[in-house]
């Protein structure tokens, strides 16, 4: 098929499907005096996980959040799919650390959330967040409240809703945080799947140099604050090997040692 076959036209704007869906440009970030981000410029493609690495307070979650349209740029510009960035929009959607689940509702009204608030009739509403529900093997849970599940389903439920609303761009925040080492590896290898499934733009933000190398693409490596790109990896990983044939593979484990090299001497 011809990129003119592909080619969609979107606003003002005719957007193709080698086009990156996320352009940031030349973000520059301030907080009062305090400088987070100076000259951030990347690109994002669809079907692809990129991961921002860094120390700790160099400005990953700013700019996760600059590019969900969640918190302003001081100077520069988010582009989405073409498109000027202003707010929040139904393109992009966030899966924060702390899983932001509705206490007061089920699984099933949780998942639908973000389609209930777009006016998606119920059982149509439900119909797809079974759907995720199912994907991220919670299924038999609609009914529950979050209070009754582990923070690793807490967790499935939020990335379910995210992906409930079919947006194109997923920001995810250190999704994995709060969940033990099992269960933070079978939500790799679910990320994994769903990257391969969903053709989506997947940025995501970790403390863990093992948990970027294992699941992206490409990772970003962003310098101490005020954050720059200081590096830009592409791990290859080989990944029709199994997952822990991957975490032994001599390659997998010098990108590891790479990463840790650049970025010890930032250690607490
Ligand atoms: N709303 C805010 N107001 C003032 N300063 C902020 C605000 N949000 C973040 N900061 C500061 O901006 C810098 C970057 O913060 P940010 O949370 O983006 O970094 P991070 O790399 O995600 O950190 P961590 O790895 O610790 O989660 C930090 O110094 C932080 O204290």
């Amino acid at each position: 098929m011809t990129k003119a076959a592909l080619a969609r036209t979107d606003g003002l704007q005719t957007v193709t499907s080698d086009d990156p869906v996320v352009q940031v440009r030349d973000i520059c970030k301030k907080y009062g005096n305090l400088e987070a981000l100076r000259g951030i410029n990347l690109e994002f493609q669809r079907g692809k996980l990129t991961t921002l690495l860094g120390p700790s307070g160099c400005g990953k979650t700013t700019l996760l959040k600059i590019i969900a349209g969640l918190v302003p740029a001081t100077t520069g510009e988010i582009r989405v799919n073409g498109r000027a960035v202003t707010g929040p929009g139904p393109e992009r959607a966030f899966v924060f650390q702390d899983f932001a689940l509705m206490p007061w509702a089920t699984v099933l009204r949780n998942v639908g959330f973000g389609l209930e608030l777009r006016g998606v009739e119920s059982v149509e509403r439900n119909r797809i967040a079974c759907r995720y529900i199912e994907q991220v093997g919670l299924a038999g849970f609609e009914d529950k409240y979050p209070h009754e599940l582990s923070g690793g389903m807490r967790q499935r439920v939020g990335i379910a809703r995210a992906f409930a609303v079919n947006a194109d761009v997923l920001l995810l925040d250190e999704p994995f945080s709060a969940v033990d080492e099992q269960n933070r590896r079978k939500f790799q290898e679910d990320l994994l799947q769903l990257v391969e499934l969903e053709k989506k733009t997947f940025i995501f933000v970790t403390h863990s140099i093992e948990e970027a190398v294992y699941v992206s693409d490409r990772i970003v490596l962003l310098s101490p604050r005020p954050g720059r790109i200081s590096r830009v990896i592409d791990p290859s990983i080989d990944r029709s090997a199994s997952p822990d044939e991957i975490r032994r593979n001599a390659s997998y484990l010098d990108v590891v040692e790479e990463i840790w090299q650049g970025l010890r001497q930032y250690a607490e």
